[in-house]
């Protein structure tokens, strides 16, 4: 899928005030500095689209971008970011999780994870309460371009092992991505392009 058009639309920490048109939604979400913001223009091309930056907790706000016209990204900030008080911290957890919950639109949710980490407990949990909710999610291992290949593939393999050996039946599917190199940008696209299709036709 090519991107003709990436548009911001609305900011907000409310879900009810959330764009109202009926278009598919895909979500990004992850720790503070796992490169949300920078998936969102590398897989756009707009490199100023999102804010982003080298200090956890830039974004605060649901964001809205429109593509194409007919579909959402959609930016989120970030959780277990330690640097803020324990309301806003509240707080926060609490419109994340309302969007979640509430909005229907949402068609899938990418969870990200840094490739050069270990399996870490938020992320984890934040999953299982996805599962819970029964809402649909992939896996982006993020900065693919910060390990060897050999190491990227060990990782992804203790992750694996992992999710199977706790809750998870099988891994959930998964993409690898840079922002810097543009690795899995056309995976992930006509992943969702494929979901796209699918919706308009009914299916
Ligand atoms: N090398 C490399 N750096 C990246 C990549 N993605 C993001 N970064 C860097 O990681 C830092 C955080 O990126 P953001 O996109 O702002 O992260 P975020 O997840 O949106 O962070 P919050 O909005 O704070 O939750 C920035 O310094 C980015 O330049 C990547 O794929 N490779
Ligand atoms: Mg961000």
């Amino acid at each position: 899928m090519k991107i003709k058009s990436a548009n911001f639309v609305i900011s907000n920490s409310d879900v009810a005030k959330c764009p109202k048109e009926r278009l598919p939604e895909y979500a990004f979400i992850g720790r503070s500095n796992v490169g949300k913001s920078s998936l969102i223009n590398m897989l756009t091309g707009q490199n100023k689209l999102a804010k982003t930056s080298g200090r956890p907790g830039k974004t605060q706000l649901i964001n809205h971008f429109k593509i194409n016209n007919n579909w959402f990204l959609v930016d989120l900030p970030g959780y277990g970011y330690a640097k803020v008080s324990k309301s806003i911290k509240k707080n926060f957890q609490s419109f994340i999780k309302n969007y979640f919950l509430q909005r229907e639109q949402l068609i899938c949710t990418f969870v990200l994870v840094d490739c050069r980490h270990e399996p870490q407990k938020i992320d984890l949990e934040f999953m299982e309460f996805l599962g819970e909710n029964e809402i649909p999610f992939c896996i982006i291992f993020t900065k693919s371009d910060k390990l060897k290949l050999s190491e990227l593939n060990r990782n992804i393999q203790v992750y694996t092992k992992k999710m199977t050996t706790t809750i998870w039946e099988e891994m959930p599917q998964y993409f690898v991505t840079s922002a810097t190199s543009s690795n899995g940008k056309d995976e992930l696209l006509n992943f969702i392009d494929n979901i796209n299709q699918g919706l308009e036709e009914g299916l």
